[in-house]
């Protein structure tokens, strides 16, 4: 979702706010609408531009800005694979929802948390309590940091509601090519990755034979990217940095043809995500920076950019592939005026009729009409774009064009398909969503389609014309249904790019100058590291092994090694990842242990590894445990072996050093339940193990399973709060609502 604008900025596009902690602190204060007082939300030029716009019949009107006032309910959605989403689903509603739902505070019933009605089975609440009941609540303070861990740790997603909507509407199989093309910080990646993985189980993931390709055109922006779809590790990622308008072809091996030639051929992706940048007013229930420098020249100068995303967008599909355009933006000129636009330059394409996805969901119809405001303060405007491109305004106003009014066939559109979310019909952001799917079209449309699209690219001024070559950017129209042509004609050598040790070296800048990612080696998979890696844990023959790559600048296994699925492995071989800023690919599963002899190079399986493992690990190999053993493991971090109890105890002793598999089956021990199976990676030293988990994906298994954080950093936590918090003068600390509250999105 796009934030506020900047003080003095000109257009939010998405960048990073950057700065000090307490710079931070301060923006914090003013994009957070709890903490400023109702009067100073308004905006007149937001008044006027929207009631002139009729975007709310006009009885609706206040309510409209009632709802833009008032605080937004914290919403959340249990994430992960449908398995581990359901099981954890439960405990909020047979755990946690009881025991909310009798909480008086200060004389007043607190409402528990409520399912959204319209998502799917149940997975996404919403809740609104004042922030002292979350502090002083000890039922509401005990589920609020139930949530902090649980987000920590990946299981549950802090999102905007209405932010959910897209990948619900993009309806995303295993088997697809997906692309996300302005994709950080990621909670929609997030969502995508869950459904390309809906196949996996509670203990195992799944290999999807399809792609989730998560693009963002801010280079920081990727690593957060990177960092939250960590939390649901997947072979089947890659993660890239680029600017969408002009996102390069995609080569594929083409399928073996009679003559045994090898070709390349583009990749069409079967679904694409353009949740674009945008003005992100629909977001003003949380950003006051928007409630202050709103105006209408933001949304004017993003619309040609958001164009341009969705029509690169439309290039890069596959016949009978979706698109879902969505923006956080109540404003028509980046929304139907962009599906308008990207409609009469792809005639192949229309919007789908989704009136009964999501029944529970309120929603207002796409617009017909709207009038392009060219003025900052609201007071210019004219009906058509030659009446607009003949006046005094166009010579200073550069930035308009036609496709900023609404087309003269605009019935022909079906814009009302599109979706419009106020904030009034179920009290939540505002939000705009369109769905488009590619049709088959006539040989005559088409040409008129290529026709214009050649004129049109004639005409642009130099400056504007893409920077990469034509065969980078696929200019040419290509019809549904030669969508799986070829693209290039030379036979290329087999392992062109990622074969072993041929990169060394090769760490490059990329198309914009600062591209400094290491390259990606595929191993052999007769690598002699590799094998003794398999060797010691385990592994079948069935492994994947040749799909096992490798980043540093050598192209050896010396520290982590990643397991991508064949597809993207295919994608790394045939293309150039600096050409396309590749900045990760596939999932790490093993990492080096340190110490021992570097030539026994001992290789441990990574605790998000091993869902992605686990099918290859030989099940004889695998040591089963019971709770209480889990207990000691979770409470402190290097148990000694001799400290368990038969049967685990002489089994453990029994095993070579290094790294083992653990499964600790469902039982009820003492009133604590584990109820399915948890599997769970350790390291064996010569006297101790460890449960190979990060710090807080074990507090947050302990409070799930023990009610409390019993792990030694839990439990340290624990003190240092009962000691009396005093500043270093002495006096009494105040702990500020930041420290206590979950942060936001
Ligand atoms: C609305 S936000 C995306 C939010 C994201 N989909 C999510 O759910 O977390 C828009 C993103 O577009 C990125 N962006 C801006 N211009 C871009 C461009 N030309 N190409 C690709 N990404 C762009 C920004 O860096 C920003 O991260």
């Amino acid at each position: 979702m796009a934030r506020g604008k900047k003080r003095g900025g000109s257009g939010n596009r998405g960048g990073s706010r950057g700065g000090s902690r307490k710079q931070q602190k301060d923006d914090d204060f003013e994009y957070r609408t709890d903490l400023i007082v109702k009067s100073d939300m308004q905006n007149e030029r937001f008044s006027t531009y929207y009631k002139n716009q009729n975007i709310v019949p006009e009885d609706e009107w206040e309510a409209f800005l009632n709802a833009l006032r008032e605080h937004l309910p914290t919403t959340f959605r249990v994430a992960g694979s449908r398995q581990t989403a359901n099981s954890l689903n439960s405990t909020i509603k047979d755990i946690h929802v009881p025991i909310l739902s009798d909480v008086t505070f200060e004389d007043q019933k607190i409402p528990p948390p409520v399912q959204i009605p319209w998502y799917p089975d149940g997975l996404a609440w919403q809740f609104n309590v004042p922030k002292k009941v979350l502090r002083k609540s000890p039922e509401f303070k005990k589920f609020h940091s139930f949530l902090v861990f649980e987000t920590e740790v990946g299981n549950i997603s802090r999102q905007e509601a209405v932010s959910m909507l897209p990948p619900l509407f993009l309806d995303v199989e295993p088997h697809h090519k997906v692309m996300d093309m302005c994709a950080a910080p990621g909670s929609k990646t997030a969502q995508l990755l869950e459904a390309l993985h809906a196949q996996d189980s509670v203990t195992s993931t799944s290999i999807p034979s399809g792609l989730l390709l998560a693009n963002d055109s801010d280079h920081k922006r990727t690593h957060l990217l990177i960092h939250q779809s960590a939390r649901l590790p997947s072979p089947a990622l890659m993660v890239t940095n680029l600017d969408a308008s002009i996102y390069p072809i995609i080569k594929i091996p083409a399928p073996p043809q009679a003559d045994g030639v090898k070709r390349l051929q583009q990749l069409r992706f079967d679904r694409i995500l353009c949740d674009v940048p945008c003005s992100g007013d629909g977001t003003m229930r949380k950003n006051m920076g928007i409630w202050k420098h709103w105006q209408p020249m933001d949304g004017n100068g993003l619309h040609s950019l958001q164009v341009r995303i969705l029509q690169r967008a439309m290039k890069l599909l596959a016949t009978n592939g979706r698109i879902v355009y969505s923006t956080c933006s109540l404003n028509p000129v980046e929304n139907e005026a962009v599906i308008a636009e990207a409609l009469r330059t792809n005639p192949e394409f229309h919007l789908v009729d989704v009136s009964s996805t999501l029944p529970e969901l309120k929603r207002r119809p796409g617009m017909t009409t709207w009038r392009p405001c060219v003025d900052r303060d609201v007071n210019m405007s004219y009906d058509s774009f030659s009446a607009f491109s003949t006046s005094e305004d166009a010579t200073s106003n550069t930035k308009l064009t036609e496709g900023h009014w609404p087309p003269q066939d605009v019935g022909r559109l079906n814009l009302p398909r599109c979706l419009r979310i106020y904030p009034h019909l179920q009290d939540s952001g505002g939000f705009f969503v369109a769905v488009l799917e590619r049709r088959v079209v006539s040989a005559e449309e088409m040409s008129k389609a290529r026709k214009r699209e050649a004129d049109e690219l004639e005409e642009a001024p130099e400056t504007k014309k893409p920077r990469l070559s034509n065969e980078d950017i696929g200019l040419e129209v290509v019809p549904a249904e030669e969508a799986s042509g070829d693209i290039a004609e030379d036979p290329q050598p087999e392992g062109t790019q990622g074969s072993r040790r041929q990169k060394k070296g090769k760490e490059k800048e990329g198309a914009g100058g600062s591209f400094k990612e290491h390259p990606y080696t595929f191993l052999a998979p007769d690598d002699p590291i590799l094998v003794n890696c398999m060797t010691r844990l385990a592994l079948t023959t069935e492994f994947p092994a040749a799909n096992v790559l490798v980043r540093n600048p050598e192209g050896d296994p010396v520290r982590s090694l990643y397991l991508a699925n064949d597809l993207v492995k295919a994608i790394v071989e045939n293309n150039d990842f600096s050409r396309i800023r590749l900045t990760a690919a596939g999932t790490k599963v093993f990492s080096k242990q340190e110490g021992g002899k570097a030539s026994e190079a001992q290789f441990r399986v990574l605790g998000e590894g091993l869902p992605v493992v686990l099918p290859y690990v030989d099940p004889s190999t695998i040591i089963t445990a019971d709770l209480s053993t889990l207990k000691v493991l979770v409470q402190s971090y290097y148990p000694l072996c001799s400290s368990f109890h038969e049967p685990f105890k002489s089994v453990v002793e029994g095993r070579p050093v290094g790294s083992h598999v653990v499964r600790f089956l469902p039982e009820t021990i003492e009133g604590v339940t584990l109820t399915h199976d948890l599997v769970l990676p350790i390291w064996k030293s010569n006297v101790s193990l460890t449960l190979m988990m990060d710090k807080k994906a074990k507090s947050a298994l302990s409070l799930r399973l023990f009610g409390a954080d019993i792990t030694t950093a839990g439990r340290d936590a624990e003190q240092k709060k009962n000691a009396a918090p005093t500043s270093e003068s002495g006096t009494p600390k105040i702990i500020t609502e930041d420290e206590v509250m979950l942060v936001e999105e």
